[in-house]
């Protein structure tokens, strides 16, 4: 191709191929994405060429093409849309590069010899739309692969025709129109409006059909082909002034080869040359040497190419810089390989003192990633100790499980063998010990609990920074665990020990305690009511009180046993001597004080005790003859029960007992609902905040361990390796896009005079001022309405836009995607 092109004539810039100037600012980008380990590439528009038949429109692809490869013809019509996309293939750099066309219906067929691709387009056309003139809307799909090739895409159409010849149908007008309009549409479709000179200017069928595509005239230049064959005497001055149609984006007059030309084989080079000259040698094209010459077409399409990328570019930009951001924080998240002993222990030290305030800020919520969908941290240790703790201790009734019975029965072994006097003190402080020592479990499951939190804190903590060093995460995870431990021991023996004093010294002075005169107030005024409200029904059935009722009475003293020794069994069916065994010591100091105590240091009283249930046992059996009569006691049982009657005393003490048990209670609850979290604070959760550091840097801040904790996995190494080459990507893509020549003018001179020996543009400064308001495309310009004086904005991607492209912030245009863009 490089052989065919043109020399530059004297008033026009080189007559390059379509977008040759735009070749290395594109190639550039081009880079930059690859580098990015991406296809993507600024879309440039589609450019079709519309126009009536033989209007010249093959030619006029083919001129700025370069190359000489369409039929075409009086007789040969494009009959068929030709869709040709030219790719561009990286140079060798050995000046033998070759070029070569594909067809989509013909895969992996090259055509390195571009008049076989002629054929090739005539044979296909032949194929779907018959010999005799039909046509088709299918389209054929030609790739030219060049090195010096912009990547974009032409489209030939077949051209507009009113009667129907051949094999055309009745309607082909429609047909063409329709199919022709499918394609200029589209907002990001160049037009070029193809309208010969030899015909009726007025009335071009190419400028109709674009004016309904594009109205506001953004995307459609004027082509007035067959200059050389007007009329004897007329010229296209005026058209190509914008004088008989306005064009926003202007005229451009051309001569391409004629019949003959092609014929007689001219080369495209050679028609340029010949097409300077014809305008050089018309006085009156003179004045507009920057409308005339196909050179100057592919100027004008270049200039608006290069504003299509200057259009997007700003998008590129932000979206580079935001992949920037957020790479650079990747890396960042890798942190520098330290060689040095100094740096490691350094950067050891850091990562511990880090570790052990993100810790105690975890506990103290100061933790900067809080959520807001949960409890986390400190306030889930809250939660443990009010609403899992202290309410289930306030859930308890201390006389929820002992019955009448078994108070009477404890009151009546703790009087011995006399009958009471008083309130009995004993059975009081045995039973409110059983109760104060059910506190010590739920007491070391809150520790326990506790505990747990801290462990799952401790692997919440610092979990993506430590991801680079898995063997100092693991260690620092034994240690935490190790002393998470240690602190949970002291915890469980200073709540063993609050139980135990609370158990030890039952305070009966206690301010808060009701005191045994006004428990005995209290129980009589009860036991007063309780008799009246139960007078009626006592007259009905008797004492009810005093009926034996012996199931119940079996109950409670199963319920009352089964406590006493820790065991669940059925007291009716087992041995006495078993149930009414002491209960073994144990170690936990709540069993010391059960009620078993009591009971179990007594226990050999209990044979004494008389069971006065036992009706014969109440009274000595009485022989009927004094003289020879002998009293005779009958064994006692071995098992013995306080008497079923109830008097009003023993309803009295019991109630009494109840008052004391449960005022008491509430004393001891109080104290162990507020002493066991101040425990756990300071034995576990506080020590642990404020010993931390220390203890890491016991155990693990040594000079022989460093090399060892801070080893870091290989996909560590990999992934900073390679964030870092993303990174100096990602900084020169935006540094080369900061010095893009993006003013067409820039472009023009910068690529086509100063390119340097690797073929790469020199940069130039940014240029300021617009395009379209200083060169000559703007001279043609004309605002058919207010608004088309406006700039219009689009999302479409590749859109064109305004002519003076004010839209800069539109990410339109970018195919394909980066990576993490
Ligand atoms: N003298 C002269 N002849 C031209 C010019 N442009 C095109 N022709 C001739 O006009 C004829 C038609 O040209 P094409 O390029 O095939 O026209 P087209 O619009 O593609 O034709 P269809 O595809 O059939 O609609 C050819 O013989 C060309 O040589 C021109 O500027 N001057």
């Amino acid at each position: 191709m490089a052989e065919e092109q043109p020399a530059a004539p004297n008033n026009t810039a080189a007559a390059a191929p379509l977008g040759h100037s735009v070749i290395p600012l594109v190639n550039k980008l081009q880079d930059i994405f690859a580098q990015l380990g991406s296809q993507s590439t600024i879309e440039l528009p589609q450019v079709a060429v519309v126009g009536s038949q033989s209007s010249g429109k093959s030619s006029v692809l083919e001129a700025l093409v370069g190359r000489d490869f369409l039929p075409r013809g009086n007789d040969i019509c494009t009959r068929r849309p030709l869709v040709l996309q030219l790719v561009q293939k990286k140079s060798k750099g050995d000046g033998a590069d070759e070029e070569w066309g594909e067809f989509l219906h013909l895969p992996g067929k090259k055509f390195f010899d571009f008049n076989d691709i002629r054929k090739e387009i005539q044979a296909e056309t032949e194929r779907e739309a018959g010999g005799n003139k039909g046509v088709s809307d299918k389209q054929i799909r030609l790739k030219i692969f060049s090195p010096n090739v912009l990547d974009i895409t032409l489209v030939d159409l077949p051209g507009l025709t009113k009667v129907p010849v051949g094999d055309q149908p009745s309607d082909i007008e429609a047909r063409i129109r329709t199919m022709i309009m499918s394609y200029i549409k589209r907002p990001s479709c160049l037009i070029l409006a193809v309208t010969p000179a030899n015909s009726d200017l007025a009335n071009s069928d190419a400028l109709q059909m674009a004016g309904i595509a594009d109205p506001d005239g953004y995307r459609t230049i004027g082509v007035i082909t067959k200059l050389d064959i007007m009329d004897r005497g007329t010229d296209a001055r005026n058209f190509l002034l914008g004088k008989v149609i306005p064009l926003r984006l202007g005229y451009v007059g051309v001569v391409n080869r004629s019949q003959e030309d092609i014929l007689m084989s001219r080369s495209i080079k050679d028609a340029l040359v010949a097409e300077e000259k014809f305008f050089r040698s018309r006085p009156v094209y003179n004045d507009l040497a920057d409308r005339c010459g196909v050179a100057q077409l592919a100027k004008k399409l270049n200039q608006i190419l290069v504003q299509h990328i200057k259009t997007v570019l700003p998008g590129l930009k932000a979206r580079i810089s935001a992949t920037l951001v957020s790479v650079a924080k990747e890396h960042a998240s890798y942190g520098e390989i330290t060689e040095s002993k100094a740096g490691q222990g350094a950067l050891l030290l850091n990562i511990l003192s880090k570790y052990s305030d993100a810790f105690s800020s975890m506990i103290e919520g100061k933790n900067e990633e809080m959520s807001t969908s949960e409890l986390s941290g400190g306030a889930r240790v809250h939660y443990i100790f009010q609403n899992i703790f202290v309410k289930s201790l306030e859930d308890v009734d201390p006389c929820e499980d002992l019955t009448d019975d078994d108070i009477r029965t404890a009151i009546q072994n703790a009087t011995g063998p006399k009958s009471a006097l008083f309130v009995p003190e004993v059975p009081f402080e045995v039973l409110i010990r059983r109760q104060i020592a059910r506190l010590l479990d739920p007491s070391l499951q809150c520790a326990r609990f506790i505990y747990d939190e801290l462990i799952k804190m401790s692997h919440r903590c610092m979990v993506n920074e430590m991801q680079r060093f898995p063997v100092l995460r693991k260690r620092m995870d034994e240690v935490i665990g190790n002393f998470l431990r240690e602190g949970l021991e002291p915890s469980e023996t200073m709540i063993g020990h609050i139980i135990e004093m609370e158990m030890d010294y039952i305070n009966t002075s206690h301010p808060n305690f009701i005191g045994g005169s006004k428990a005995v107030e209290v129980a009589l005024q009860q036991t007063k009511s309780s008799r009246i409200a139960t007078m009626p029904r006592q007259k009905e059935t008797g004492d009810s009180d005093k009926a034996p009722n012996s199931e119940r009475t079996q109950k409670s003293r199963a319920i009352l046993a089964r406590q006493v020794n820790g065991i669940v069994s059925d007291q009716s069916v087992r041995p006495v001597a078993d149930v009414e065994k002491p209960a073994p010591p144990v170690s936990n100091p709540g069993s010391n004080w059960g009620i078993s105590s009591i009971f179990g240091s007594r226990d050999n009283r209990t044979s004494v005790n008389e069971n006065s249930t036992s009706k014969p046992f109440d009274e000595p059996v009485h022989s009927m003859e004094p003289g020879y009569s002998m009293i005779h006691l009958r064994e006692p049982p071995s098992v013995l029960r306080p008497s079923e009657t109830h008097s009003d005393q023993e309803a009295v003490e019991i109630t009494v007992t109840k008052l004391l048990l449960r005022s008491y209670y509430d004393i001891v609850r109080k104290n162990v609902e507020d002493f066991v979290p101040k425990t756990i604070m300071h034995f576990l959760v506080n020590h642990t905040k404020r010993e931390l550091h220390n203890v890491f840097i016991k155990k693990l801040y040594r000079d022989n361990l460093f090399e060892e904790m801070l080893q870091e996995p290989d996909e560590v190494a990999t992934k900073r390796k390679r964030t870092r080459e993303t990174l100096r990507v990602l900084q020169q893509a935006f540094r080369t896009l900061d010095e893009l020549p993006l003013e067409a003018e820039s472009v023009e001179r910068g690529y086509s005079l100063n390119t340097d020996p690797t073929g790469l543009p020199k940069i130039h400064g940014l240029p300021t001022s617009s395009l379209y308001n200083t060169s000559s495309v703007s001279a043609d310009s004309y605002s058919p309405s207010p608004k088309n004086n406006r700039s219009r904005k689009s999302s479409h991607s590749g859109e064109l836009h305004s002519p003076y492209y004010g839209d800069s912030n539109s990410n339109g245009g970018v195919r394909g995607s980066m990576p993490g863009l």
